[in-house]
């Protein structure tokens, strides 16, 4: 409430606009609140009648939005004297898609729900059914009676990521990497160049060039682009390195027909569909084998382990920081398993029902320790809501969006340390010794490093489509021109503009930015070693834990009770105690420094990085 700061007399205006942002305060929360319930109604039943609510309710969020905008735009509030009330109106000031004429909000809203639906249901079918029968045991004359639509069943949540964590099996992985995107990219390529007509215009119709601009206006820095280039360019030699080690071991495997010693890796191989995170290929590449493992998968369905079970684990770490926990409304509504009987929007996501009660996570949770760190992600960001609850809606947000990405990951980075993992007995034994730290700090390298220019390049795409620096002609052809730059990978199969293989991953389809998530993976090790120095922990900051200590939690709190009430820049000076107020490299380069000198060892007669004549197409 930010009554308290008001002082009466001033610009008359004001004091009108201070009395219009309340009423305005209540309406919102309850137009979100049926906006949001009819979104979730839509991803967790993927049905025309949801989607047609979801498209009503959308119209009718837009009109309130707009009255809103008409309102908050006639008080010259640029003038007013208190900081709050002119943040409040700053935010108010931007109306995005709303601003569109309604036939064209209609079709952007349409092209939105129903690229998502395409997405969430994409099937493939199983390789088996594509293999040319060629083992002679095999009883040749069996038919495949079934019709191969019955057969194609497989999602990519559980099914496909599974088989791409799995398979070792060249071909079988280059076919379902394909099989994956014709199903899913390839079809929505026509909507999404409308989406980005549509979406365009309405960024304009805000005073912003294009939609790319108005996406970055929520970092509040007229050098975002450069200090983003200046992290990449000291974050560079640690995925160099981590790059070519993890190349000679996929020849190793492979074979130096598949994978060029000094080309890019193919993007199929790395156990992940989009090449983002490493851990898949952890338990044949790592530094030491023979040490106890640290993906405690098998544990974890060794003892039964639920789902329940697993979002219980996370809960009881936020409150041993002296966090909120999870109110009843949360574990009453969230849909923390793939149903069987409906199509739902199986990418994990974390919900704000903008009623201060109502908060929820839908996740087809998988018992791996994947999913676990999911989980830790998904409540971070419940946190992150309960804990900006009584800030005025508009400053219901991040600080930043990366502020928001980076809340679950920090406790994450306590949890998977062998440490607490034998704490909640997840591991039996640890191997507490230089080679044991070494496996360790390469499997968080694996998810942490590994994910960087991937967390880069999704929006330097974007925002060039956005812009027109890239064409519509070519957006397949750039796509890969950046994920070979940045990423030293390629594709198994050639790649045409007959395919569009950004929407082959979530975001793009569901329309979410994606540079906040390369902003969360550097300024959460900020966050991690401000948070080890308030805990007290004293040695390497990898291996720190902050489990229990209320001085982390009451620090955490602070930053996070501020929502974006003031600017990230002022939140980060909080966090660490006065030293920066800038996103800083330092604290992940220290993080990861003895497995970056290890790895500089391993590397020193080898090539590093990559070259390749055809981005479309692996050398
Ligand atoms: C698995 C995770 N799902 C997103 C997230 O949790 O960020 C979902 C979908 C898009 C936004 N979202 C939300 O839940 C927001 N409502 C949260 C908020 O902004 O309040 C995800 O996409 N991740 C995690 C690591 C990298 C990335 C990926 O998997 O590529
Ligand atoms: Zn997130």
């Amino acid at each position: 409430d930010i009554s308290a700061k008001y002082v009466s007399g001033d610009n008359p205006d004001e004091a009108e606009g201070f009395e219009f942002l309340q009423t305005y305060d209540k309406r919102a929360s309850q137009e979100c609140y049926l906006s949001v319930l009819s979104n979730w109604a839509y991803a967790t039943n993927l049905t025309e009648e949801n989607k047609q609510n979801l498209l009503e309710r959308s119209l009718v969020y837009a009109e309130f939005q707009k009255e809103a905008w008409k309102n908050a735009t006639s008080f010259a509030w640029k003038q007013f004297k208190n900081p709050s009330t002119r943040r409040l109106f700053k935010f108010l000031s931007i109306l995005g898609t709303a601003a569109l004429p309604t036939e064209k909000l209609k079709e952007l809203n349409e092209i939105s729900a129903s690229m998502e639906d395409t997405y969430s249901t994409s099937k493939i079918c199983p390789y088996s059914l594509q293999v040319v029968i060629t083992d002679e045991s095999e009883n040749l004359d069996d038919d495949k009676s079934s019709s191969e639509e019955e057969n194609c069943t497989l999602s990519l949540e559980p099914d496909i990521t599974r088989i791409l964590k799995k398979s070792q099996n060249y071909d079988e992985l280059a076919y379902v990497w394909k099989a994956w995107r014709d199903s899913s990219g390839k079809k929505i390529r026509k909507r999404y160049e409308r989406f980005v007509e549509l979406s365009n215009d309405a960024a304009r119709l805000n005073g912003f060039a294009d939609m790319g601009e108005m996406w970055r206006e929520s970092y509040e820095s007229d050098t975002f682009l450069e200090d983003l280039e200046n992290l990449w360019k000291q974050l560079l030699p640690l995925y160099e390195n981590l790059h070519a080690y993890v190349r000679r071991k996929l020849i190793s495997k492979y074979g130096n027909d598949k994978i060029r010693p000094d080309g890019p890796i193919p993007a199929h191989l790395l156990g992940n569909m989009w090449a983002q995170d490493w851990a898949g290929v952890q338990e044949f590449t790592e530094p030491y084998p023979g040490k106890p493992s640290l993906d405690v998968t098998p544990q974890m369905v060794e003892q039964n382990m639920t789902a329940l079970d697993m979002f219980n684990i996370s809960e009881e770490f936020f409150s041993s920081l002296g966090l909120k926990e999870m109110p009843p409304p949360f574990w009453e509504h969230s849909v923390i398993e793939k149903p069987t009987d409906r199509e739902i929007v199986c990418h994990a996501s974390a919900w704000d029902f903008c009623n201060g009660k109502d908060y929820r996570i839908k996740q087809c949770t998988d018992i791996t320790m994947q999913d676990l760190i999911t989980v830790h992600h998904e409540m971070g960001h419940i946190e992150y809501y309960l804990q900006y609850a009584d800030q005025p809606s508009l400053f219901r947000e991040g600080a930043n969006p990366g502020f928001h990405e980076a809340v679950g990951d920090v406790l994450a980075l306590s949890v998977s340390t062998p440490k607490h993992l034998k704490a909640i007995s997840l591991l039996n034994e640890i191997a507490d010794d230089p080679e044991g730290d070494i496996n360790y700090l390469y499997s968080i390298a694996l998810d942490k490093i590994s994910f960087l220019p991937f967390g880069y390049l999704m929006d330097l795409w974007r925002w060039g489509i956005f812009s027109g620096n890239t064409s519509v002609e070519e957006m397949n052809t750039k796509w890969w021109e950046l994920r070979l730059k940045y990423q030293g990978v390629c594709p198994p199969v050639k790649r045409t503009e007959e395919d569009f293989d950004p929407g082959a991953k979530y975001h793009i389809p569901g329309n979410t930015p994606y540079i906040r998530y390369f902003v969360s993976f550097v300024i959460q090790f900020q966050f991690h070693k401000a948070l080890c120095e308030a805990a007290g922990h004293e040695g390497p900051l990898y291996k720190c834990d902050i489990y229990q200590s209320k001085e982390a939690g009451k620090l955490l709190s602070q930053v996070l009770q501020l929502g974006s009430s003031k600017p990230w820049t002022e939140a980060m000076k909080i966090m660490t105690g006065g030293k920066t107020n800038k996103m800083d490299a330092a604290p992940i380069i220290e993080y990861f420094d003895p497995l970056i000198q290890w790895l500089k060892e391993q590397n020193k007669n080898y090539t590093l990085g990559w070259t390749s004549n055809d981005p479309t197409i692996c050398p």
